[in-house]
């Protein structure tokens, strides 16, 4: 650190801040602003609170930017980048030889999902068959994959996309796409108290092909899955080809989210200014299943939200995760689960909680789902990590006594999806009270107890 003075760091701030600025001011800009500001108070949000004052904004460039691809065209792209280069047989038959097949593999996207407008993960691995002598610049084929996952998509649509793209581009033998997709599961408030064990991701693979990959039992699919499963990618499922149909969780996610009819339509006029077209068949639902995901987050009392879980019936054996006795008087509660929404940006951050206490009997003196339902209950709100995390440490402390620890894990989806775009990162925050603030071999017993990898986060 020494090494650098406080001027260096201000410019390198600064040049990353200059480079965000483009949206700013735009129409489609403004009304997505708008827009989300009926929206926050739809959650009974003040809309100038500290915390969010700026959220209009940072929501309505994050969807500008993970929609650009509606601007984007793939012959800009693909023009001027096709070489010559020759195959063999003294330079007739494919680039590379016979077969010739180019794989780029393991390339991150994220999309938003048509579905649900909460965005998804994709691993894309893409490969073709050069013909007439023609190959591609290998950058090229990540970034014509992007331009059709920066729009609203679900995954075959997206697999499909990209691999007529590259088709139509390149005129290529035949152009394969599998793509292996991660969604965040969309519990609702009531199912997440009553089932804490839902995993944190749905997952699928989507395949296309076109030339000779357009029959899925061709031997070009043979060496393209080959080449990917010798590198660790399980494509098992990759056949026979998937539907869409009960991909998203919000499909299937029950009860309608209470929203009102002003929100339903600023969703609407949301879809059009990112250039869709909300009559497309596949968005008709969508406005609602965004909104059954988003009215999760509402601003209600502990209270309120307590009693609906106290009524409910729940069935103890499905909470995830132990209470652990430590010895020495320390207990814990491991993986519990929870579901937040990130007051910046509007975007998903999921994980466990681990929660330490003292109990001279080794005892849990509430229970564990008391302890999982507050929680949910701060889960379940525009957050940040820092304060979810010491929002419930203050509150378990009124019933597991004054000496807590805990230790949030979380995976943010707008570190991920969009932005500085950091894949595979996370967040663990910690906050402690009482013995365990001033005690560190306390501490360090129950840190050494936490589990190798957190099940939300895999
Ligand atoms: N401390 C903290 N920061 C968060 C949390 N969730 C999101 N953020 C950050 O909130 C910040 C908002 O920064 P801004 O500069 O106003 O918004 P932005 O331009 O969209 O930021 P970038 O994510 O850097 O693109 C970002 O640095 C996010 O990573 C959280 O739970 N805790
Ligand atoms: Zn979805």
């Amino acid at each position: 650190m020494g090494a650098l003075d406080e001027g260096h760091y201000q410019a390198e701030i600064g040049n990353e801040v200059n480079f965000e600025l483009g949206f700013e001011g735009q129409p489609e800009t403004v009304a997505i602003e708008d827009a989300v500001r009926v929206l926050l108070q739809g959650l009974g949000e003040d809309v100038n609170r500290e915390g969010i004052k700026k959220t209009p904004f940072r929501v309505a460039k994050a969807l500008r930017q993970g929609t650009i691809g509606y601007k984007q065209k793939v012959n800009d792209i693909i023009h001027g980048a096709l070489f010559p280069e020759a195959g063999l047989e003294g330079g007739s038959g494919q680039a590379g030889g016979v077969g010739g097949l180019v794989i780029v593999r393991d390339l991150d996207l994220f999309t938003y999902c048509e579905s649900c407008l909460l965005p998804f993960q994709v691993k894309c691995h893409v490969g073709y068959v050069p013909s007439g002598k023609r190959v591609i610049g290998l950058s090229k084929l990540s970034r014509v994959a992007d331009v059709f996952a920066k729009r609203l998509q679900s995954p075959q649509r997206l697999a499909d996309e990209v691999c007529t793209a590259l088709q139509h581009g390149i005129k290529p033998t035949g152009v394969a796409v599998v793509l292996q997709c991660k969604h965040i599961t969309f519990p609702n408030f009531e199912s997440a108290f009553l089932n804490s064990t839902s995993q944190g991701w749905v997952r699928m693979i989507a395949t296309s092909g076109s030339g000779v990959f357009e029959d899925q039992d061709a031997d070009a699919w043979t060496d393209f899955l080959s080449l990917l499963k010798f590198r660790g990618i399980n494509v098992d499922n990759a056949h026979p080809r998937p539907s869409d149909q009960s991909w998203c969780p919000s499909q299937s996610c029950g009860r309608p989210g209470q929203a009102n009819s002003a929100m339903t339509n600023v969703v609407l006029s949301i879809l059009k200014s990112l250039g869709e077209d909300p009559l497309r068949e596949e968005l008709v639902g969508t406005p609602s299943r965004f909104l059954k995901w988003f009215m999760n987050f509402r601003n209600s009392n502990l209270e309120m939200k307590l009693n609906g879980f106290v009524r409910s019936r729940i069935d103890t054996r499905s909470l995830s995760g132990q209470t652990v006795n430590l010895k020495d008087g320390i207990c814990s509660e491991l993986n519990l689960l929870f579901w937040s929404q990130c007051e910046h940006h509007l975007l998903p951050f999921q994980g466990v909680v681990h929660i330490g206490y003292h109990s001279l009997d080794g005892v849990n003196p509430v229970g564990r789902p008391l302890v999982q339902s507050v929680v949910h209950f701060y889960g379940f709100k525009l957050q940040v990590q820092e304060r979810l995390t010491r929002q419930i440490a203050e509150t378990v402390s009124s019933f597991l006594g004054e000496d807590i620890i805990v230790v949030v894990e979380a995976n943010h989806t707008c570190m991920i999806s969009r932005g500085i775009e950091k894949f595979g990162s996370n967040t663990a925050t910690f906050a402690v009270l009482g013995r365990f603030s001033t005690d560190p071999a306390a501490r360090a017993k129950f840190l050494q107890s936490l589990p190798d990898s957190y099940s939300a986060g895999k």
